[in-house]
């Protein structure tokens, strides 16, 4: 049989999610999704909406169900869910009075797997209860922290013998391993629901699951991994990612249109010397970022030469709370580097300081290795225990903001789309 692509409308209103939900019909996906966000936002009219919208189409209705089975079953039934999600975790009780709900409002119950201890074993559970699919899920918040759900849904395919369906963060690829791995149904929210083009995205899909077998699937190392995600997200993207921290203050791009990604080797100079500025050219390697704490916007511990030098030996960029000088040099060649300003005059290379300690630097914490970030908005400091997780929340909120673009390229305003009247806090 087919694979089914269940596209999950995880949005706040109902009108954007059937404009959506329709583009990715077109794309191919089958199933459409009443989101949790959405549920939440807009309750069981937003089911009736989907149902009318979506009449010849499956609507499943995330409800991820704690509690009272039976009432929670019939809210969504009788609003025209043909699939109600309950949660895998919710006690034996819940899952029976829902099973029986369903079986008496004719609506099939899949059981999402999200933070079950024993995946493998409550799926077996589930099905002896009357679960008629199994949803083996990495929540949106666990796939931040790396968390992915192939890997169990390829054990519990083994184990039972009703649909299984994957969800958490599927793309293409991912998607494509899922029904190689023998999963009935993939469940894609966020790669096609924030994507500019919804129909584009869908049709990948499609055509991902459709010949699953001529894609090659690579497993990045977490450095690689990190690294191209950040590669793909703004300075703006990765400061909302972090809740509006981690942006170096009063430090500015020297040359503009230059994007830097590196792991940070850290200097701490006092006011116009500039040997460990120097000397940790020597320290740093391929990749890396020389994060300078100067102090001083009048003498400089960095120039033409010591950019040059960086070149040679491959560094991506070079950050200073401080000065630089020889900028129409710097400006020619073909190293990012930011600092808050640039003057006529170098100090002396005297020595103080310390190479790789943890420093301060436009306000900001730094630690060796760190990531750290800079385009024309300016650098933002991403702690390195972090690192993974604020960039694929960054990609996130990138992927959000493109799909908004796209809605006012299409003739709304920023607040239209948003409804930002209605989301004012009260
Ligand atoms: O169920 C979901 C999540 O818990 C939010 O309610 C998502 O719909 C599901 O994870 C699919 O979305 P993506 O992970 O963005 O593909």
């Amino acid at each position: 049989m087919k694979p089914i692509i269940q596209v999950a409308l995880d949005l706040l209103e109902t009108d954007r999610a059937i404009s959506i939900g329709q583009e990715a019909l077109e794309g191919g996906a089958d199933w459409i999704e009443a989101g949790t966000p959405l549920i939440k936002s807009e309750g069981m009219d937003a089911i009736r909406s989907l149902r009318e919208a979506f009449s010849g189409n499956i609507i499943v209705a995330d409800m991820k169900i704690a509690d009272t089975g039976s009432m929670e079953v019939e809210m969504a039934a009788k609003a025209g869910a043909d699939i109600i999600v309950i949660l895998g975790s919710a006690d034996d009780s819940t899952v029976l009075e829902a099973v029986r709900a369903a079986k008496k409002y004719g609506s099939r119950i899949m059981a999402d797997l999200i933070s079950v201890n024993e995946p493998v074993t409550r799926s077996k559970e589930l099905e002896e209860l009357g679960v008629d699919i199994i949803n083996v899920h990495a929540g949106i918040d666990q796939q931040m922290t790396g968390q992915d759900s192939l890997s169990i849904m390829k054990k519990v395919v083994r184990e039972v013998n009703i649909q299984v369906a994957v969800a958490g963060g599927l793309d293409a690829d991912s998607c494509a391993v899922a029904v190689q791995e023998g999963a009935d149904i993939v469940v894609v929210g966020g790669n096609i629901v924030r994507s500019a083009d919804v129909t584009a995205s869908s049709k990948a899909i499609r055509e991902a699951v459709d010949s699953p077998s001529v894609r090659a699937y690579s497993k990045k190392s977490i450095d690689e991994e990190i690294r191209s995600i950040l590669g793909s997200v703004s300075t703006p993207n990765i400061s909302d990612a972090m809740h509006r921290k981690g942006a170096m203050q009063d430090i500015f791009p020297m040359l503009a249109g230059k994007r830097m990604i590196g792991k940070a080797v850290t200097v701490q100079t006092f006011k116009g010397d500039w040997a460990k500025a120097v000397e940790a050219i020597d320290e740093a390697g391929p990749g890396d970022v020389i994060v300078i704490y100067n102090g001083s916007r009048h003498v400089a511990p960095w120039g033409g030469l010591a950019t040059q030098s960086c070149l040679n030996k491959g560094i991506a960029g070079v950050v200073i709370d401080g000065a630089v000088r020889d900028i129409d040099d710097i400006r020619t060649l073909d190293l990012p580097v930011f600092a808050t300003c640039h003057v006529p005059n170098a100090g002396e290379p005297k020595g103080f300081g310390e190479i790789n300690a943890e420093i301060v630097c436009g306000n900001q914490t730094v630690k060796p290795g760190d990531y750290i970030v800079g385009d024309d908005n300016g650098v933002v400091v991403i702690p390195k225990e972090h690192a993974y997780e604020i960039a694929r929340r960054a990609k996130e909120v990138e992927k959000t903001e493109q799909r908004l673009f796209e809605e006012i390229r299409r003739g709304a305003t920023l607040s239209e789309v948003m409804k930002l009247k209605k989301w004012e806090k009260h």
